[in-house]
Formats: structure tokens, C-alpha cells, sequence
């Protein structure tokens, strides 16, 4: 092998860091203008992969200067009560996003909680009308994670023109938007889930795979074409060999190393560039409300110029 394995990790951390830069100078500006942009976080139950999630957009909020509020909720609310609390943040000027943590629960319709939240302040785009914009190429405000994958995969330099591109898990939140996203880019996209006769067959003749499941080890490394990208997106906990909690992705990264030309690794790869897309998300929001408030309040705006 002539390349090191350092140089095959497709790391998030520097992206990251730009873009947590550049929303930081856009982020302090809004301040200034007395807008100050802030990020409330819904949680309903407990589950592993959220609280890592949370724990990071706090801490990258605050270098961010964006404000970060969490709304922790149990497990039995209704569905009608976390609407209610939602309302409540969209009615709320100070608010500028909000964003539900997934999973909810089964008694809840999650589709029916993001319908709830104004499409002003849907930092994820995952509201049914926003998801509707990358199917029309209009990629501005993306599903965090997806957007960050995407992100990656351009890190490589590889022409996404004509790319054969495989898929593996379709959620509504990771899966299928990738799939829009590298459709606009002009990839060939093939998406596989629990149905699929052979995931092997197909990802083994992808040049880029990206790999979202939450199943750790499910990617070995005879379903990787040799040369390809690897973009594994699994935040999966468990139990290592010395008894410690630790986090791993979907991608058995040790063999598929040996083979592909890029990998992300789990920690350290999709996830720190997730939060901060998340964080210019909420800044391409506060931007689009205040061309909402200058349309409608126009000559306040003109006054304070002069
Ligand atoms: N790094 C990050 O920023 C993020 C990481 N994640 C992580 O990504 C992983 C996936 O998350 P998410 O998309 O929300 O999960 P979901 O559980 O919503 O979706 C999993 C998908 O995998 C498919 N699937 C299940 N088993 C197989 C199999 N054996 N072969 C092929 N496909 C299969 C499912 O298909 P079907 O529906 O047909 O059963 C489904 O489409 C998790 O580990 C999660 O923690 C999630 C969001 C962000
Ligand atoms: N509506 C919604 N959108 C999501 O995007 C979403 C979600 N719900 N629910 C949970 C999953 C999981 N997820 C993570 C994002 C970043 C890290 C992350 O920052 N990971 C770092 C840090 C790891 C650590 O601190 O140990 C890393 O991989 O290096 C983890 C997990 C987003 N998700």
C-alpha cells in the first residue's frame, strides 16, 4: 500500500471548523443587529445516539454564538402536548429554530410533530414542504446529516457527474435525502434497505457508498469495490473489549480500510460536520426571516438605517 491509513480517513473535523468559523462571524453580525439567532432542541425518552448529538450542538453552539436551548420531554407525553409546546416556540420571536430529535416514540406520529413546526424555523428541513425543495434543486437548507455526507464525498474531488453511487438504509431523515441531493449532483444513485435481495451485489459496484443503518459491522470489506468511498454514518454505542461504552459506525473500518480509498471514521467523521450544517441551517433560517420581517416592516427597517 503506498497511501497511509491517515490518508485514507475522510475526517469532519476541519470542515467543521470552517463552516463553524464562518457561521460565527454571520452569528455575532445578527447580534449586533439585534437578532440574535437561537436553536431549540426537542427531545422526547432517552435514546444514546441523541445524547450525543445534543451534547455536541451545545457545545458547538455556544463557540458558534448561536444561543441553545434543550426541551427534554418524557417518554408518555402525548402528541398533542409536544404540539402544543411546539406552537408555542414558533409563536415565540426570540426562537429562530427548532429541531426534534429522532427517534420519538411509537405512540407519537413524528411526521404529524414536523408538520407542527413553522417551515420558517425547520433548521432541518424536514418539514413535508421543505423536503419538497431538494427534489426541486434547491439545496440551500438540506437535512443536516445528508447534506453533511454529501459534504464528505465532495471532500474527495471525485466528479459526482455520472458517479455510481449505492445507498444502504432509506430514512426519511438520512437515506432518501442523500439520494436527492446526489440526484441534483448528477450521480447515479441506487438505494438499498431491509428488502433488497443482495446489498452486497449492489455495493460492491458502487465507486462511492454511504452506509446508514445502525447496524455496526453490517459493511465488510468484500461489499466494498476496491478504490471506493466509504461514507459510513452509523452512531451506534456499545461495549468494547475493555469494558468501556464507545461509539462505532455501521462500517467494519478496519477491514474496509484495506480496500476503499476513503473512509470516514466513526467518531470523528459525519458526525461533527452534522452539527455544524445544523448550525449554518439555523443561520440560512434567521436570514429568511429577517427578509420576511424587512418585507413586511420595511419602513422600520429604512428608519433604523438612517
Ligand atoms: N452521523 C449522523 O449525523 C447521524 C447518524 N445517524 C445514525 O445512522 C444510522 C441510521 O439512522 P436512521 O436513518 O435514522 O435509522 P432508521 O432506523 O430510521 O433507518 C434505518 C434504515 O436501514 C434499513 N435497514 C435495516 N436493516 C437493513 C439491512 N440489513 N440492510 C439494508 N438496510 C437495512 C432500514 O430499512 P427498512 O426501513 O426497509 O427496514 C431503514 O431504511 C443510526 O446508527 C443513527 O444513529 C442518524 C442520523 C444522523
Ligand atoms: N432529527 C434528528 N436529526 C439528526 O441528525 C439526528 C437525530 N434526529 N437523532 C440522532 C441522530 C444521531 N446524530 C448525530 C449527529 C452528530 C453526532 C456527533 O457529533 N458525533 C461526533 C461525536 C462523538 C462523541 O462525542 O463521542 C462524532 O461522530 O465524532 C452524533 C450523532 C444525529 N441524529
Amino acid at each position: 500500500m503506498t497511501r497511509t491509513d491517515d490518508s485514507r480517513y475522510l475526517r469532519g473535523g476541519p470542515v467543521a471548523q470552517r463552516i463553524i468559523a464562518s457561521v460565527r462571524e454571520d452569528a455575532l453580525i445578527a447580534t449586533a443587529e439585534g437578532f440574535p439567532p437561537k436553536l431549540v432542541s426537542i427531545t422526547v425518552g432517552d435514546t444514546e445516539a441523541v445524547d450525543v448529538y445534543v451534547r455536541n450542538q451545545r457545545a458547538k453552539a455556544e463557540l458558534a454564538g448561536i444561543g441553545f436551548e434543550e426541551r427534554r420531554f418524557a417518554a408518555d407525553i402525548t402528541a398533542g402536548e409536544l404540539e402544543a409546546a411546539i406552537h408555542g416556540l414558533n409563536a415565540d420571536p426570540r426562537v429562530t429554530g427548532i429541531i426534534i430529535q429522532r427517534p420519538v416514540p411509537a405512540h407519537i406520529p413524528i411526521k404529524t410533530l414536523q408538520a407542527a413546526v413553522h417551515p420558517l424555523k425547520d433548521v432541518e428541513g424536514m418539514h413535508p414542504a421543505s423536503i419538497g425543495n431538494i427534489v426541486y434543486n434547491q439545496l440551500d437548507l438540506a437535512p443536516c446529516t445528508a447534506a453533511a455526507s454529501v459534504e464528505l464525498l465532495k471532500e474527495t474531488g471525485l466528479e459526482l457527474k455520472g458517479l455510481e453511487v449505492v445507498v444502504v438504509g432509506h430514512s426519511e431523515i438520512v437515506g432518501k435525502p442523500i439520494a436527492f441531493l446526489l440526484m441534483s449532483e448528477g450521480a447515479t444513485v441506487t438505494v438499498c434497505h431491509h428488502m433488497t435481495r443482495s446489498v452486497a451485489a449492489h455495493a460492491r459496484r458502487a465507486d462511492a457508498l454511504f452506509v446508514a443503518v445502525g447496524k455496526p459491522r453490517l459493511i465488510k470489506a468484500d461489499m466494498v469495490k476496491p478504490g471506493a468511498c466509504v461514507i459510513d454514518i452509523g452512531i451506534n454505542s456499545e461495549v468494547g473489549p475493555d469494558g468501556e461504552t464507545r461509539i462505532v459506525g455501521d462500517v467494519d473500518t478496519d477491514s474496509v480500510k484495506e480496500v476503499a480509498a476513503w473512509i470516514t471514521p466513526v467518531p470523528g467523521g459525519v458526525g461533527p460536520l452534522t452539527v455544524a450544517i445544523l448550525l449554518r441551517n439555523t443561520m440560512v433560517a434567521l436570514n429568511r426571516q429577517r427578509a420576511l420581517y424587512r418585507a413586511t416592516y420595511g419602513v422600520a427597517d429604512q428608519l433604523a438605517a438612517e
